[in-house]
């Protein structure tokens, strides 16, 4: 165990059967109620609901090896019926961390039912109940209504105010004290009636198919950047950093991820990223591949700078021991990371919760993937709060920071508009 004390509620041995079933179809669609649980890519992925356990994560260093000591005492301890044996099948739990390790609010969430789909085959998972396996999904659900009479508001900084705080930054970079500090903002979103998560959750699958659809208690978006999926031995991430505005038409499409490759801003604001995980996941593999250099990720509203890696994993570690080498990365804090995680409290001024920190899911063999929670809100009742960051570099322009940061709103603005 860590240094951090988890609180749990959880029974004293879970029951877990997982059985495999029919293609149940769109994985959002079978979601029973708003409070969703979600991890969802290509139509792939898992989606549970209901609580078996919970483990709330306080504040402090270690946090993820701590939720791992846990899970492995609960899941080790679990009876466990699980004939498919495949990442993502028997016990599962469903995580969304704090950003910052001195801020608390971090949900490790084990669902009462988890289904998931992969490679043409399908599973569900009951956990916590004696009774045996469910035999179907969803016995009934909750109907969906859609967020109206919509009202924005700004959040801790209004858009002069963040412009100004761009312009700090840029001047402690210049002094040499860091090389790049990620910086966002928040905005709020009113609706008349609580927020349903699942209507978002299919909006942003249904636009944003290439990324990672997720939800875990109430943060809720569709992140383009994987953290870290340990598959066995195997690891992989997709490192970001560097964007540019997508064109008007494929050929200024075309011309755009030209310049994002050929700018020099944008090329060292990823070079910081993919360095760092490089260095830390190096110790922990036997061989590890990161390209020299990036490509160009398009997505429906930006296009990024990418580095996919790959490696090989020396020794027993979960998913969640990786998380821990990795996180923060330069892609939400900067570089070195002590200095950009104290300029990040200091400018911003706001408290990112759960923005930025790692979001994802992780079973009993240490199997899982994990994003890091950008293009997203958390959803509190009738009330969204949105988020969006920049990597700021010595030549960083505070209104092309802004404008970034627009862009990067409207996925969330729209899963929220429609
Ligand atoms: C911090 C965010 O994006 C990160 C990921 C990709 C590109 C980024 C950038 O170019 O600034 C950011 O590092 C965000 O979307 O809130």
């Amino acid at each position: 165990m860590g240094r951090v004390r988890l609180a749990v509620t959880a029974p004293d041995r879970l029951d877990v059967h997982t059985v495999e079933i029919d293609d149940p179809g769109d994985l959002i669609s079978c979601l029973p109620h708003p409070s969703a649980l979600a991890w969802v890519r290509h139509g792939e992925g898992l989606v549970g609901w209901g609580e078996a356990a919970r483990l709330t994560v306080p504040a402090g260093p270690g946090r993820f090896t701590a939720v791992q000591g846990l899970l492995a005492e609960l899941f080790g301890g679990a009876r466990v019926d699980d004939p498919l044996g495949v990442p993502g099948s028997g016990p599962v739990a469903f995580g969304s961390f704090a950003f910052d390790p001195a801020s608390g609010g971090s949900v490790v969430i084990v669902p009462r039912r988890v289904l998931g789909r992969r490679g043409g085959r399908a599973w569900l998972t009951t956990i916590g109940e004696a009774s045996g396996p469910a035999a179907r999904p969803v016995e009934s659900a909750d109907p969906l209504t859609a967020p109206s009479q919509l009202t924005w508001s700004d959040g801790a900084l209004s858009a002069p105010g963040w412009q100004r705080a761009v312009a700090a930054a840029v001047q402690h970079i210049r002094t040499g004290r860091l090389g790049k500090v990620v910086l966002a903002r928040d905005l709020y979103a009113q609706a008349a009636e609580p927020i349903d998560a699942r209507v978002l959750l299919a909006r942003l699958a249904q636009r944003f198919p290439a990324c990672y659809t997720f939800a875990c208690a109430g943060l809720v978006g569709a992140t383009p950047e994987l953290l870290i999926r340990r598959t066995g031995e195997e690891v992989e991430s997709l490192v970001l950093a560097g964007t540019t505005a997508r064109g008007t038409d494929p050929a200024d499409d075309t011309a755009r991820a030209a310049r994002l490759l050929a700018s020099a801003k944008d090329r060292h604001e990823h070079a910081y990223a993919a360095q760092m995980v490089r260095e830390a996941l190096a110790p922990l593999c036997a061989e590890l591949s990161v390209p020299d250099d990036p490509q160009v990720l398009t997505l429906p509203n930006v296009m990024h700078l990418a580095s996919p890696v790959r490696g090989r994993l020396h020794g027993e570690r979960s998913v969640l021991d990786v998380v821990e080498a990795l996180h923060p990365t330069p892609a939400v804090c900067g570089t070195p990371t002590d200095r950009a995680l104290e300029l990040i409290r200091h400018l911003e001024a706001m408290d990112r919760g759960r923005y930025a920190g790692p979001v994802g899911w992780v079973d009993a063999r240490g199997d899982g993937e994990w994003g890091i929670a950008l293009r997203c809100a958390e959803l509190d009742g009738t009330r969204a709060r949105l988020f969006a960051g920049c990597g700021i570099v010595a030549d960083s322009d505070p209104a092309a920071e802004l404008a970034e940061a627009h862009n990067k709103f409207r996925a969330m603005r729209y899963a929220l508009q429609g």
